[in-house]
């Protein structure tokens, strides 16, 4: 467990793997923590993986009234911090976006992207506007059933490990969680985006709930050279879901673009 002391506050990271194997940053979603990524890693043993809990999210203190764009300075600040650049950066969902933001803001720290389950710009203003009320009016656990249903696939749902990952969202703080909707709700990073020159993988889920595949691939489609995956039996966590088709997809990018 380690500390990274930021303007805003303690935000907490993990380091995991050999220090001399390719290194891999990774930036989670709303309403997770760095566990996201524990099924994944546990298939990828062979890479040096760097994880973070965002403002307001696991063990980080919270720091509202943010943008994406704070974010992804808080990214750029660690990986200067450990000295470990270019990495090839793997951002799920508002992590997409993170990812998205840095690789337009600090290229030189990255030699690599993979946008996965993200877009340029997640749900409207008004959509944001309506999960933030319904948090505020009865908590998170009242959202919790829908947004594992946007997570996860039905077999999945079935599992008795659904209750953990359930658990994680409902434990999530309200107001870290509600600062992110708002950051989600004003941001559009179409034009940065648009520019990205470095290689980027793209990864969608089939059956993903939140940011459905055709709306991945839109933002593929800005990308110049993008490569795009879609993911079988997946939803919005492919890298909980399936982690084994995931670590396929990241291992083959790895191996032409990790420094
Ligand atoms: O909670 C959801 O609907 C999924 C999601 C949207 C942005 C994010 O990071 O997760």
């Amino acid at each position: 467990m380690q500390v990274l002391n930021r303007p805003w506050g303690a935000m907490h990271y993990r380091v995991d793997g050999p220090a001399k194997a390719p290194t891999v940053v990774f930036a989670n979603s709303l309403g997770t923590d760095l566990r996201l990524w524990d099924p994944l890693l546990a298939e990828m043993p062979e890479i040096c993986a760097i994880r973070f809990d965002k403002r307001g999210h696991g063990l980080s203190d919270r720091a509202g009234d943010y943008q994406v764009a704070d974010l992804a300075d808080d990214a750029a600040a660690l990986i200067e911090h450990l000295g470990t650049g270019p990495v090839v950066f793997v951002g799920l969902s508002i992590g997409g976006m993170i990812a998205q933001a840095l690789a337009a803001r600090r290229p030189d720290l990255l030699s690599a992207v993979v946008l996965s389950n993200t877009a340029v710009k997640m749900g409207t203003a008004e959509s944001w506007a309506q999960r933030i009320a319904a948090i505020e009016g009865a908590g998170i656990a009242s959202i919790a059933d829908t947004i594992m249903e946007r997570w996860f696939a039905a077999p999945f749902r079935a599992r008795p490990e659904l209750a953990l990952w359930r658990n994680m969202v409902v434990r999530t703080l309200a107001s870290g969680y509600i600062d992110a909707c708002h950051a989600l709700a004003a941001t559009d990073l179409t034009e940065g985006t648009r520019g990205l020159d470095l290689p980027v993988l793209v990864i969608a889920g089939d059956q993903d709930g939140s940011s459905p595949p055709e709306l991945v691939r839109a933002t593929a489609d800005l990308i110049a050279g993008a490569g795009f995956e879609t993911i079988a039996d997946a939803g919005h966590l492919p890298c909980v879901e399936q982690p084994a088709a995931y670590a396929a997809i990241l291992r083959s990018f790895l191996k032409e673009h990790a420094a």
